[in-house]
């Protein structure tokens, strides 16, 4: 071989949603370093590349989805090499190694990956490294970073094997036979991973075994023997003390325990004027008890007073929890001074600019008062955060990770121990137990505690008096460094309040409480307009408020023109968590919702295949696709209205991208018309959403 050609490997990867593609296209970018060239292709770009004379190593970074099913982008690759013509020898050329990634929460674990590599077997392919099963149940990390850290020195050696073979290399030995073991048992022992060294071998059969190794506390080399380029420390600007003496946040908050306090376009701290603390009157479970995510409808009794409209939102104000804020108080040092006055002040020689005592903490709070309701001690900590912990940190193994995950070379390590685990300062703590952080530090470094934003899921005509919401409760799964989940903070504090299924007898505290704020995510004013609203899971909750008001108009005036509605809603299950089943068929009985178009994502469907818009749609944005001729006639034509609500980073992305191509489409437009016209539409508030996440 020519040393002045870099030797190259094909990577090919099938996914979904974006983990098996950012690591394939990580392994891609890595590639310079180790001397090598990557090809690199999504499965479905079946131009880029061509198994049937590839002889250069082939990395196959493939996830499941649906029940079992390979992503959209690899189902006909999957599809071709199932095909019965194919024969024995069909890939005898062919030398891979296979990443699938999966989740033990779902029936089939890595069925696509699985799939993939027993027909490659089966038509005689080669493996050269062992194959990966990574569970994102419990961190895809686990498993794909120590195979990440041998696929090189098992890509090289294949390639040095071809290079002296290059006479026979139909001839190469298979680097790893079929027994060989491989990472899946490792994958589904999260202990063992914590707890192994760091090491990558060469097994009997020439398969390099992994040990795992690297946690948030732990890591490998190289970066564990790396120089570090750390992070500048930023120096402390606020002086604070503990006093005894009044404190007066007993003004505005009574016990939390038992009343939901929410607030309205709050700006600066809460104060009395904009919080209503008021009962709940009713929660009920909307989803089935077995199933993966639990949801919760909740009343409030907001008196007659209140005014809202379908669609608008309001703020849920949760405190930190009290055995979180109790550790944390414990951790400072200062469980004896919970009541003490806080005393905060600029710190005369800070040279920081524009700085100022954190807006968001009242004047005279006391230290419980602080970490409960101010501060959100939940938020991942920044690299300056953690620069800065270093210097309260005594043990030198602890301040050295700790300047790792702040520093350039670590972060990676970062992004997957840290940001993507959404680990707290607590958590951190507790991992890092020689580290004592002064309270100045939280109160620098630690943002505002913010209220969670809810959508009404009710009309006011309908309920009088009463304001019902509906939320799914987060869940943060076990990692390194949280060796069990959690709750997310306000779904988990809700969830806590109301023992879901019972009825709580509500006394009415709310007084005098304003209108809501104004908003645009309301029906139209004209009921003659069409509208189409599309709500997955909880999404679906401002809908319902919607459709309560239209039914009510209906009511009222028998004789008036009224548009069409159209709802798109999708959940898991028809009869796990298909929210509001009954009141949306009821809906549709009375008039009020013209069209309801309901997909379930993971129930058992008839053609296996089908994730499309085809026979059975999958997703919301398949069955918009499924009567783009409605929607667009609605939209374009009708100059009705488009309403999304729910989650901004897949469903809303999703349906506005299909919403582009329907567009493109029905107009015959190119892609940057259908955008304008998108844009248009937004302008004009046509299409609104209230979306999350
Ligand atoms: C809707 C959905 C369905 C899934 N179904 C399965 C499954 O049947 N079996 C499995 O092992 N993993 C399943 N997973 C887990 C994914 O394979 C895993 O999260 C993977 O890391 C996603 O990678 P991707 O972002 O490249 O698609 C599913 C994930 C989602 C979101």
């Amino acid at each position: 071989m020519p040393c002045d050609v870099k030797p190259r490997f094909v990577i090919l990867y099938g996914s979904q949603k974006g983990q098996a593609q950012s690591i394939a296209e990580g392994i891609a970018e890595e590639a310079e370093e180790h001397g090598l060239v990557a090809d690199l292709s999504c499965l479905s770009q079946n131009d880029m590349y061509n198994l049937e004379k590839e002889h250069a190593p082939v990395v196959f970074i493939v996830s499941t989805t649906g029940e079992g099913e390979p992503p959209d982008n690899a189902l006909r690759f999957v599809r071709s090499i199932k095909k019965k013509t194919l024969s024995n020898d069909h890939y005898k050329h062919l030398s891979y190694a296979l990443l699938a990634l999966g989740d033990t929460n779902y029936a089939n674990f890595c069925n696509c990956g699985k799939t993939i590599e027993n027909r490659l077997k089966q038509l005689g392919a080669k493996q050269f490294y062992a194959t990966g099963y990574a569970d994102d149940g419990i961190g895809l990390e686990l498993v794909v970073d120590p195979w990440l850290e041998g696929l090189w020195a098992a890509i090289k050696g294949t390639l040095s094997n071809m290079a002296s073979d290059t006479s026979a290399a139909s001839d190469l030995r298979p680097a790893i036979s079929a027994e060989s073991p491989d990472l899946a048992s490792q994958s589904h022992n999260a202990a063992n991973v914590a707890t192994s060294a760091p090491n990558t071998q060469k097994g009997d059969a020439g398969v390099p075994h992994v040990e795992l190794a690297a946690s948030l506390t732990r890591s490998v080399p190289p970066l564990s023997e790396s120089t570090l380029n750390v992070p500048v420390l930023p120096p402390p600007y606020l002086d604070i003390s503990l006093q005894e003496g009044d404190t007066s946040e007993q003004l505005y908050y009574t016990t939390p325990s038992v009343s939901i306090m929410f607030l309205f376009q709050m700006t600066g701290p809460p104060n009395k004027d904009s919080l209503h603390e008021v009962p709940i009157s009713k929660a009920v479970q909307l989803t089935r008890g077995d199933s993966v995510k639990t949801a919760l409808l909740l009343e409030l009794d907001i008196s007659v007073s209140m005014a809202y409209q379908p669609g608008d939102s309001f703020d849920v104000f949760c405190p930190n929890r009290p055995a979180e804020v109790d550790e944390l108080l414990c951790r400072l040092g200062h469980q004896n001074q919970r009541n003490h006055q806080v005393i905060i002040s600029l710190r005369k020689d800070t040279k920081k600019k524009g700085a100022v005592v954190p807006p968001h903490i009242p004047e005279k709070v006391s230290l419980l008062f602080l970490l409960s309701w101010c501060l959100e001690i939940r938020s991942v900590p920044k690299k300056a955060f953690l620069r800065a912990l270093v210097e309260h940190t005594a043990d030198g193994a602890q301040r050295r990770r700790l300047q790792e995950l702040c520093s350039k070379q670590g972060a990676a390590d970062y992004n997957l121990y840290v940001r993507d685990a959404g680990l707290g300062v607590l958590e951190l703590l507790r991992a890092f137990p020689s580290c004592s952080p002064p309270l100045g530090l939280l109160v620098e470094h630690l943002p505002r505690l913010q209220p969670r934003p809810y959508s009404a899921a009710s009309s006011c005509l309908r309920h009088p008096g009463k304001l019902r919401f509906v939320f799914s409760v987060v869940n943060f799964p076990a990692c390194s460094g949280r060796p069990a989940g959690r709750r997310g903070l306000c779904t988990g504090w809700l969830f806590d309040l109301i023992n879901p299924g019972l009825v709580f007898p509500g006394k009415a505290e709310s007084s005098g409480c304003p209108a809501l704020p104004s908003s645009s995510f309301r029906p139209p004013s004209d009921p003659s307009v069409p509208f189409i609203m599309v709500g997955p899971g909880t999404g679906v909750a401002p809908f319902i408020g919607f459709l309560q008001q239209r039914e009510n108009e209906r009511q009222n005036n028998p004789k008036a023109a009224f548009g069409e509605t159209w709802l798109f809603f999708g959940c898991r299950h028809k009869d796990g968590d298909y929210l509001f089943r009954e009141e949306l068929e009821g809906f549709v009985s009375s008039g009020a919702l013209s069209q309801l178009k309901v997909c379930f994502s993971r129930d058992p469907r008839e053609d296996e295949e089908s994730v499309t818009s085809a026979a059975q749609p999958r997703y919301v944005q398949h069955n918009l696709l499924l009567h783009r001729r409605h929607v667009t006639d609605i939209l374009l034509r009708q100059n009705g209205y488009l309403y999304v609500c729910g989650d901004a980073k897949n469903m809303a992305k999703d349906v506005n991208e299909t919403l582009m191509e329907m567009i493109k489409t029905e107009l015959e437009v190119d892609q940057l018309d259908a955008m304008k016209t998108l844009a248009g539409l937004r302008e004009e508030k046509r299409y609104l959403q209230d979306i999350w996440g």
